[in-house]
């Protein structure tokens, strides 16, 4: 026995011969979705057509039941129960069932190669795309004369300037002042497209005051503008996609430089209740590009769907309004990315501050409006210079674009500008911005050769997505019949799509994230639910055990949902964990640092800033020490020599040029003073550095060991910190080498000869330099990824901006004369020489910030000091030497170098002490230069006596050696 199930009330049954029916009763029923029907009675086989009654036109068939009827036993043939959602698989059924996949197969083929072409269309056109709107003369103006801005064509602005000169600009596209807005959002559609397919983009309107910058983005009733048509046009694409999509929208607005949700009712009195949320923004700089978020999630994510619910949610006072609407689509993995935004910007007007005359608040405003359009400016700047540090940070409304603004996305900046002839300055200065931004994408300007070919090609592509979206449309429209055909065979059969046009924008009341795609969930399993046969539904009883009632929402659980909403007008509080430092070892600078942001709302003066940001970004700014310096200060802390090595900075500046020009000679004197130092002297041991520049050093971090050598232990610790100290004078950064031997006299005498030469920092020094402000003021200047320097202060945490050499000259030379000032009087020389920290100098550190600035003498060191300062200054402004050369073209190091050996050396003067040893430069004058000379020689000959003795090799740690030189 079979059965074919010709139509879903009509089925025709065939009774096999052989089975011996004939002396019995076959009786068939039939179940349909109104219930069960008795249909079939008789005997004999073969073909029995089976109806439903004509008025149960509408049920379906569900199951069917044979028995054969012998001798009053009644024996079940077979029974069968069609399966639900097998119900249309008639033959017609069958047929639509099959029709629906392969248009639906077609479907997204099509989708795929719109996509294609749609970026290879807007590849073509520039990711940054800047368009000109000029707007018509408006009543109160004249009408009459001859207006000074006007569009050529399509893509080129004039502007008559005085003097009969004039003025062109070319963009992407220029919008006459009878342009419609259906004419503006023709070109900013394959944009949402664009957004569809899950690119991030931004559209943000700029221009002077008053030019139609909220009448380009809102529109009027009449003539809605960008922001309703994006919304709309997203829905629809969206509606007509395969696919379900979560949209969500927020409207920000940038106030003073604080963000605040518009969206989120404000208190009216002091006495109501701060919504319980707060916004967190976390940026990091690991994790993939762009790895941050700012979430905020309001109660109005519906207001989307309906124009006029968004005007009531605009205010009438938005210096700079934003509205982000994120896409978010689970179940399409050929997405750019599963959630992504569109920003829509109305930037706030652009005139210069000055000319507005404002002041108080507005005059604030104005500053702040101006503030971030010009870090937009820089944000755009470096885009265009490819520079790997692109400063989003400096403002809010940078740090809020930021992901929309990369080469990733799509950004249409629409200009406005203003007709008449007094706006003329801010037209040229709107418009030179524009051309700035839109050189980000062009960085040449085309041939009109290549421009051709590239106009072909989109031409090409254009009409390629025409042809595209007719078919998509041709199909689209087929399965919207197919469907229409099933619901009304079926009553029920709702795709997808159609229940999620319903679904998420129809619903009042507030929804999250979170409610917003159980409400998706809801609604394919509420779809699925009603497409089975009523009697295989469950009982509201059973629906009501498992929980499955509260899926299908009724007007009561709408009544409940909106109680809760009060509730649910708090944003989802998202709150990151704060990353250790250690994760941040940043090498650079501190814009790599974690910064983390916690934005509560709290009162303040004015209504639109009730909700500010409490914490500025400074505040909470963290300095990340590169991490060779960070284990470098930690070793030198652990020999507890951090602090002293600080405190001491300034003292050091002096005592470094000393140091580390203390030869043969003061060597002999050291040796007098201390006591040998008993013990084994190994080889290999760790010695103070020597002045080898063309040896590569480094700095083992171990503390070093005692060395059988007469020098003193304190010397050896002191050069634990050399690293610093030594690039004070000759810029090198050489602490300790590790030899395989000590040092021996023809080493000195090597490096004595050498040290009268300057050895570029440059070609010794492959470790972080610090310059000697750095250490004076607890500073240190690092280059950026981009080699742009900044100081910052180590004390502070503040970032400036590093202003070029000459207040670093005057830092250093200012600090050189002070701590010469302080040698003077100096342990250094009441010891015969021997270098130690003194805390009389500790106020030059703690003071030293009044370097900055002006000088005041307050004792008779200082008022010399002031005097050789001045001296030094004039000297420095007359004499076009080496230094002051390399000092013009930039080289740092080594200008401060020589300016503080001439300072050190002319401070030395006038000390009158027979320090000249201390000095070891150029040869500044011809007495130090004859001493020079005449204490080669005389190495010279020592060393030729010692080696003609055998005895050079031995190395001043040899007893030997050392009984001699006693
Ligand atoms: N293209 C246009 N067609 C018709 N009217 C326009 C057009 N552009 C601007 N207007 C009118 O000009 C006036 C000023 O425009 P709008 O308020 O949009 O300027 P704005 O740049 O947004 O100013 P603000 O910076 O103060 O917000 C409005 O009355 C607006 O209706």
């Amino acid at each position: 026995m079979s059965f074919q199930l010709h139509h879903h009330h009509h089925l025709l049954l065939h009774i096999s011969p052989d089975n011996g029916f004939e002396d019995g009763l076959l009786q068939g029923s039939i179940f349909s979705s109104a219930g069960a029907l008795k249909k079939y009675e008789g005997l004999g086989h073969g073909f029995k057509e089976i109806n439903s009654e004509p008025d149960q036109q509408n049920s379906f068939l569900t199951g069917i039941q044979v028995t054969f009827n012998f001798c009053l036993d009644q024996v079940s043939l077979f029974s069968l129960l069609i399966p639900p959602l097998k119900s249309p698989s008639n033959v017609f059924g069958c047929l639509s069932a099959e029709e629906l996949a392969a248009l639906t197969a077609c479907i997204n083929q099509l989708n795929i190669e719109r996509r294609q072409v749609l970026n290879e269309l807007l590849d073509l056109k520039g990711n940054i795309r800047v368009f000109c709107r000029i707007r018509p003369v408006t009543l109160g103006e004249n009408f009459g004369h001859l207006r000074p801005v006007v569009a050529l064509d399509s893509s080129n602005i004039h502007l008559k300037l005085a003097d009969n000169k004039t003025k062109s600009y070319s963009f992407d596209k220029v919008f006459h002042p009878g342009s419609s807005q259906d004419e503006v959002f023709s070109e900013v559609e394959p944009v949402i497209k664009s957004v569809l397919d899950g690119y991030n983009a931004c559209i943000f309107a700029y221009g002077q005051t008053g030019t139609g910058k909220t009448f380009s983005m809102e529109g009027t009733p009449d003539s809605p503008g960008i922001v309703p048509r994006v919304i709309e046009a997203l829905l629809k694409l969206a509606v007509d996609s395969n696919h379900a999509f979560l949209i969500t929208f927020s409207m920000l607005e940038i106030y003073l430089g604080n963000l605040k949700d518009l969206l989120v009712p404000q208190p009216t009195k002091p006495t109501d209740p701060l919504p319980p949320w707060s916004w967190t923004i976390h940026f990091s700089s690991k994790g993939p590009k762009g790895n941050w978020s700012l979430k905020v999630i309001t109660s109005n994510q519906i207001a989307m769907s309906s124009h006029t619910k968004f005007e009531t949610f605009h205010l009438s006072v938005v210096p700079v309004s934003m509205i982000r609407i994120s896409i978010t689509c689970f179940d399409a993995p050929e997405r750019r990315r599963e959630t992504n935004k569109i920003w829509l910007v109305d930037l706030g007007g652009s005139e210069r501050v000055m000319k507005t005359k404002a002041w108080g608040r507005r005059l604030d405003e104005g500053k702040a409006i101006n503030l971030s359009l010009s870090a937009l400016g820089n944000v755009i700047n470096a885009l265009q210079r490819k520079k790997c540090y692109i400063p989003y940070r400096n403002s809010k409304l940078t740090q809020v674009l930021r992901d929309s603004l990369g080469e990733d996305s799509k950004t249409l900046m629409l200009v406005h500008v203003s007709p008449e002839e007094e706006d003329l300055c801010e037209t040229i200065s709107s418009l030179n911005f524009a051309t700035k931004v839109r050189s980000v994408h062009l960085r040449h300007e085309e041939s009109i050769e290549i421009k051709n070919q590239k106009e072909f090609a989109m031409m090409n592509l254009q009409q390629k997505m025409e042809r595209i979206e007719d078919e998509h449309l041709h199909v689209r429209r087929q399965i919207k019949k197919l469907n229409e055909k099933l619901e009304n065979l079926t009553g029920i059969a709702l795709p997808l799509e159609e229940q999620l046009e319903v679904s998420p924008f129809s619903t009042e009341g507030s929804l999250t994230d979170h409610d917003m795609v159980n409400t998706r969930n809801k609604n394919v399993k509420a779809a699925s639910l009603f497409q089975l046969p009523r009697f295989m539904r469950p009982t509201i009883c059973s629906r009501r055990k498992s929980g499955m009632d509260q899926q299908t929402s009724s007007g009561r659980d709408k009544v409940i949902s909106k109680k809760k909403r009060s509730l649910s007008n708090c944003a989802e509080s998202v709150t990151f964990p704060v990353k250790s430092d250690s994760e941040y070892k940043s090498d650079c600078s501190i814009s790599k640092s974690t910064c983390v942001l916690e934005l509560r709302m709290k009162s303040s003066a004015h209504n639109e800033t009730e909700y500010s940001q409490d914490a500025s970004e400074c505040d909470l700014k963290k300095i990340v020490f590169p991490e060779k310096e960070k284990s470098y200060l930690k070793t030198t802390s652990q020999n507890g020599q951090l602090s002293h090595l600080y405190r001491n900075g300034s003292q050091r500046l002096g005592e470094s040029s000393s140091k580390r020009l203390l030869k043969v000679d003061n060597w002999l004197d050291l040796n007098k003073n201390d006591p040998p130092i008993s013990g084994y002297a190994p080889r290999n041991t760790r010695v103070p550095a020597i002045l080898i520049p063309e040896k590569k050093h480094g700095y083992s971090g171990q503390k070093p060991s005692s060395y059988g050598f007469a020098t003193t232990e304190k010397i050896f610790n002191q050069y634990s910190m050399e690293r610093q100290v030594d690039i004070l004078t000759v810029g090198r950064t050489v602490s300790e080498v590790v030899t395989n031997k000590p040092p021996t006299l023809k080493d000195l005498f090597d490096e004595e000869s050498r040290s009268s030469f300057i050895v570029p920092s440059h070609a010794m020094n492959d470790q972080t330099m610090m310059q000697p402000e750095d250490i004076l003021h607890g500073s240190s200047i690092e280059d950026d990824e981009c080699g742009s320097a900044f100081l910052y202060d180590i004390s502070c945490g503040d970032l400036q901006e590093y202003n070029g050499e000459n207040e670093v000259f005057e830092m250093y030379m200012m600090q050189a004369v002070k701590d010469m000032a302080q040698c003077s009087e100096s342990s250094m020389l009441k010891n015969g020489g021997h270098q130690s920290f003194s805390s009389e100098v500790d106020d030059s550190i703690i003071n030293s910030k009044e370097d900055f600035g002006v000088f005041t003498p307050e004792s008779e060191e200082e008022r010399h000091c002031e005097e050789v300062y001045t001296k030094m200054s004039m000297e420095y402004s007359r004499d076009g030497d080496a230094s002051s050369q390399s000092s013009a073209k930039g080289t740092r190091a080594n200008s401060c170098r020589s300016r503080s050996q001439r300072a050190s050396f002319m401070g030395d003067r006038n000390q009158e002490e027979p320090r000249v040893t201390l000095v070891k430069t150029q040869g500044i004058t011809q007495i130090e230069g004859l001493y020079n000379f005449l204490k080669c020689k005389v190495q010279l000959s020592c060393a030729t006596a010692l080696l003609g003795l055998g005895l050079l090799d031995l190395g001043f740690e040899d007893n030997f050696f050392y009984g001699l030189m006693l």
